[in-house]
């Protein structure tokens, strides 16, 4: 990787993994709190049981075999890829004493009667999301996407990839893609003309951590390499050969040239539209900026009088399909959160029988004593 030392500013050896004051103070106040001397690392890969770690001045991933105070009966609090950690060695081994506290998550929900949510990215500040200009483009999965990211708390970046490939058509689909991404940069890239590519690579900030979502095929790999001028990534082509992705030799957390990492992590196949419901609505918050001109507060927007999602409609500022979205994806929303309430209330109800029947077992050994 190339160093852009020019400046005389000594830089911390922690900030090209993304060091932050607000992950510096997390650490402080684990490791002035422990008894053993840490060190602060970060997750490149998580792995069963433990966890590829990246501290500064070792090139290579660590294996962090044990995660101390990570909860084990919660597999979102067990270590993800871009978490921050602290650290003890322990012989040849680091282990990890403490997932610190993170920001902008990306999670995937758990929808099966007993799956938890699965942290696939944590401590994320930006999610570029592509979307071939070739195919489409399907601005329901947009919608989707970005609900996903606001609700996680990092910042959605779109990106129209393969933009040559629209032809004549370009204006139209990118005209398509800003009507559905309010609140969120629209870039129309190329990685093989390198049409916006330059516009891009400014957003990629030094230190900032980025997850790229997409379609298998959409261009990200392609677009990651094309904006930072090296092959850091396999596309399409190379990895016809090696069959299947996540080879042994595969890295998860890259540093663009520039300083900008990405976290690249398993494709997201199924997209489940988050329980919680800001992410929805941050998403379609140019419908609810209707919703709230509506007569009555509980407006259902489908043929009430004085509905002002409807005049909408009928005046052309929106387009009913986008309604139907809405709803579409606010019912799906609801229907996770209860099942994740629903799964919390099992869980809950589970312990409360354990430490019941816990309870209960040393009472009886108690009055064993008695008699
Ligand atoms: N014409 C054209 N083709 C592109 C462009 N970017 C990528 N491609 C092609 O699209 C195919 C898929 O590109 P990748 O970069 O591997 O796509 P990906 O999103 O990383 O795919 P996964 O790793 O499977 O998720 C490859 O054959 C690329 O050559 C582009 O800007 N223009
Ligand atoms: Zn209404």
């Amino acid at each position: 990787m190339t160093t852009h030392s020019t400046s005389s500013t000594p830089s911390h050896p922690l900030d090209s993994l993304g060091w932050t004051p607000r992950v510096e103070a997390a650490f402080d106040a684990v490791a002035l709190s422990s008894e053993h001397v840490l060190l602060p690392a970060r997750v490149s890969a998580a792995r069963r049981g433990g966890a590829e770690i990246r501290l500064p001045g070792i090139r290579d991933a660590a294996f962090a075999p044990a995660v101390r105070r990570a909860a084990h009966t919660d597999p979102a609090a067990a270590p993800c890829s871009g978490d921050w950690v602290a650290v003890r060695r322990s012989g040849d081994d680091w282990l990890v004493e403490a997932v610190l506290e993170r920001a902008g998550t990306l999670v995937r929900q758990g929808v099966a009667k007993d799956s938890h949510d699965q942290v696939l990215a944590a401590n994320v500040d930006y999610v570029l999301i592509c979307e071939a200009a070739d195919q489409g483009p399907n601005v329901g999965r947009l919608e989707r996407f970005l609900s996903l990211v606001w609700a996680g708390g990092a910042t959605p970046v779109v990106a129209i990839t393969k933009a040559e490939l629209a032809g004549d058509r370009l204006p139209e689909v990118v005209e398509l893609v800003e009507s559905v991404s309010s609140g969120a940069d629209v870039h129309t890239v190329s990685a093989h003309t390198g049409q916006g590519l330059e516009a891009l690579a400014a957003r990629l900030r030094p230190g900032t951590t980025w997850v790229l979502l997409g379609t298998s095929g959409a261009g990200k790999s392609s677009l990651v390499n094309a904006v930072s001028g090296h092959a850091l990534m396999d596309t399409g082509e190379i990895r016809h050969d090696k069959r299947g992705r996540h080879t042994t030799t595969h890295r998860q957390l890259l540093a663009l040239p520039g300083g900008a990492l990405v976290l690249d992590i398993p494709g997201v196949r199924r997209i489940d539209v988050p329980g919680d419901e800001s992410g929805v609505d941050r998403t379609f918050s140019d419908v609810l900026a209707h919703a709230e001109r509506c007569r009555f507060r509980d407006c259902v927007h489908d043929a009430e009088p004085g509905c002002a999602v409807q005049a909408a409609i009928d005046e052309g500022e929106l387009d009913a399909r986008r309604l139907a979205r809405w709803n579409r994806l606010r019912r799906e929303s609801e229907w996770n959160r209860s099942r994740g309430d629903h799964r919390v209330r099992e869980e809950r109800t589970r312990q409360w029988k354990a430490l019941d029947k816990a309870a209960r077992d040393a009472g009886r050994r108690k009055r064993g004593h008695h008699h």
